[in-house]
């Protein structure tokens, strides 16, 4: 049988967690104090990491998600397996709308979105689980809907 896709190995989901937590350490959030590190791993095994960067204009900031695939955007990758997201809280952070909107251009339905706490435990849920259809979601802008 294929593999599933966006499936992680337990190695690449130790070393995706182990960056997204790491991450949190280039966090600017003197606002907030509360540190945010992300980590996407792209199809062809690359890792990027992203951290949230606030501004004294709030929404201004951005969070670790939205850097995290931004940056992976501008390095050319366009596939992506999974995402973990890291913070100090239990039972861990599910991606604000914003964020689950940015990601929804690059990323399918089945998408994993890993949720780490403090203490190295997650959940983990997919991209549609986070962001219903349209149909479900009249705010949600779908990229298979401006497909036509
Ligand atoms: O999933 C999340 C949730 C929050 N934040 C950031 C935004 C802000 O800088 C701080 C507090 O919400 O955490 C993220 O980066 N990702
Ligand atoms: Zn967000």
């Amino acid at each position: 049988m294929p593999p599933l896709p966006n499936a992680v190995t337990a190695a690449e989901l130790q070393t995706l967690s182990s960056r997204a937590i790491s991450a949190k350490e280039a966090a600017y959030c003197p606002y907030s104090k509360f540190r945010v590190g992300a980590c996407i791993i792209t199809d062809a095994g690359e890792y990027i990491v992203g951290a949230n960067v606030e501004n004294a204009a709030y929404p201004v900031g951005t969070c670790a998600e939205r850097v995290a695939f931004a940056t992976a955007i501008v390095a050319g990758h366009k596939d992506f397996k999974a995402i973990a997201v890291a913070t100090d809280i239990k039972p861990g952070a599910s991606p604000c709308g914003m964020c689950r909107q940015y990601m929804r251009e690059f990323t399918t339905p089945s998408f994993p979105i890993y949720m780490y706490d403090g203490e190295g435990n997650y959940t983990v849920k997919t991209m549609s689980e986070v962001n219903p259809p349209p149909s479900e979601s009249p705010r949600f802008y779908d990229t298979d809907v401006f497909a036509n």
